[in-house]
């Protein structure tokens, strides 16, 4: 569950969008003749235990406009609202929530069988008949089932709420139904982030250090104008991906037979089949598998899946994502570990091994591999030493990844005029229901 959560919530605070060519089309950085100014193709060694080609593609990330045109150094995009604001339930925009909506008793669009609504069938990967791509408010939505599943809970609670809110008050409208359900939508992912997902990734000593305490009941008016809630560059492109390498190799129905049936991940990449399987009866199986599986640890080992097979398609061609994940550092320009640490007041790295400056958050093993791959401290990519930290006591990421993480979810929370714990009487909760 715990990588299950990670992937929702990201999805709710961050969207880069990549470079696009004509029309919209994706771009191909492999096998052309001229090396396009949005390519930055990842070279693949000779000796790589598993790709067999020479080059991974890779799209940049797509470049802010400045409105008077002039030179500057090159800035990303989020297309997505970066509050935690349910925007993976209900979209960024009022035009795409509108999409979303029935506009009748508060409720949101489903389908047949309390699925997801449609859309165009060219947005997946569609390997059954009569199947479908699934809408959501995120338009990763068919990435893989475990993600699929947390948009259906959240829409199907949605929808569960909001009945019974239209029941117990008669007067309100399908507006003020739908708006009050999706309050308390938006109150809940933030709490189950902060409550039960952030203490276990950071440990209660990062909790305490950056203010992420949730108080079991009242109001703390934690919000303060002068904090930008926006999400930050490393946090996105490097420190939020720990979750990468919890990914697990399987996805699998727990029956309530108690019998399991066994799926590799890279069989179901945006494929909808597993949640519409038999008009979805597979969906609690799901659920029970998302609710307890236990993720692996969040060290520099990627499962196969991930690491070989990210995209696979009918060719063979896939990807690679903790290669991504290093080469979207360098895209967006994030400065190196080292760097990162003296931002986060960690001791200062100048050698790997030897004296007051080595790596001492790193074990013997992480460090003879990163001095292998890397000439000198200075150019570890933040990724790359990031996840090889030893975990913090009760943490699931080591200090550098910790100190990154907490800043941006204590941006998130002090600098969000509508977090659920703010005791502001037109958006805020009512004490009877905080
Ligand atoms: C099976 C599960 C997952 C798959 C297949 C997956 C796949 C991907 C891919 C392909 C990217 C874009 C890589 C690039 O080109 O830069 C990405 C980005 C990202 N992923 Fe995952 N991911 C998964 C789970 C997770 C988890 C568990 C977390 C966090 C706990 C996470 C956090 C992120 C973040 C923060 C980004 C950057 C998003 C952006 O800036 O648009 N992912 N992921
Ligand atoms: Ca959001």
């Amino acid at each position: 569950m715990v990588m299950a959560w990670g992937q929702f919530l990201d999805h709710d605070l961050v969207a880069t969008p990549v470079s696009k060519g004509k029309n919209g089309a994706s771009i191909k950085c492999c096998g052309i003749e001229e090396i396009r100014p949005e390519c930055f193709p990842i070279q693949i060694p000779k000796d790589d235990p598993y790709f067999q080609t020479d080059c991974l593609n890779f799209v940049r990330s797509a470049e802010t406009v400045q409105p008077d045109s002039s030179p500057t150094k090159r800035e990303q995009i989020n297309q997505v609202t970066s509050y935690i604001d349910a925007s993976v339930v209900y979209g960024s925009t009022k035009d795409m929530m509108d999409k979303l909506r029935l506009f009748v008793n508060g409720q949101l669009k489903t389908s047949k069988h309390g699925l997801f609504p449609p859309q165009s069938n060219d947005t997946c990967r569609l390997t059954h008949g009569n199947e479908f791509c699934m809408f959501a408010g995120d338009f990763r939505v068919n990435v893989v089932p475990n993600l699929s599943i947390l948009h259906l809970i959240f829409l199907r609670e949605h929808n569960r709420i909001a009945k019974k809110l239209a029941t117990f008050n008669p007067t309100w409208d399908d507006e003020k139904t739908f708006q009050e359900t999706r309050k308390i939508i938006a109150a809940l992912i933030q709490q189950i982030s902060y409550l039960e997902y952030l203490t276990g990734v950071l440990g209660y000593k990062t909790i305490s250090n950056y203010n992420l305490h949730i108080a079991s009941t009242g109001f703390s008016n934690v919000y303060d104008q002068s904090v930008d809630p926006s999400i930050r560059n490393a946090f996105a492109a490097a420190a939020f991906r720990f979750g990468h390498a919890q990914i697990t190799s399987s996805v699998l129905y727990y029956k309530h037979d108690h019998l399991v049936k066994k799926y590799n991940v890279e069989e179901t990449y945006h494929d909808p089949h597993l949640v519409q399987n038999d008009n979805g009866q597979h969906i609690p199986d799901l659920g029970r598998w998302v609710a307890n599986n236990a993720s692996i640890k969040a060290d520099r080992c990627f499962v196969s899946s991930v690491r070989d097979k990210l995209f696979i398609d009918k060719n063979n061609n896939s990807l690679d994502l903790a290669a991504l994940n290093i080469q979207r550092g360098r895209d967006h320009g994030i400065p190196s570990y080292v760097k990162w640490r003296s931002w986060c007041g960690l001791s200062e790295v100048s050698s790997f091994d030897s004296g007051d400056g080595k790596l001492v958050d790193h074990d013997v093993d992480a460090i003879s591999k990163l001095k292998k791959a890397y000439a000198h401290v200075d150019d570890i990519d933040l990724y790359a030493g990031g996840i090889s930290e030893k975990h913090l006591q009760g943490a699931d990421v080591g200090p550098t990844f910790a100190c990154i993480l907490g800043r941006q979810f204590q941006a998130l929370k002090e600098g969000d005029r509508f977090w659920y714990e703010n005791k502001f009487k037109k958006t805020g909760f009512s004490s009877a229901t905080n």
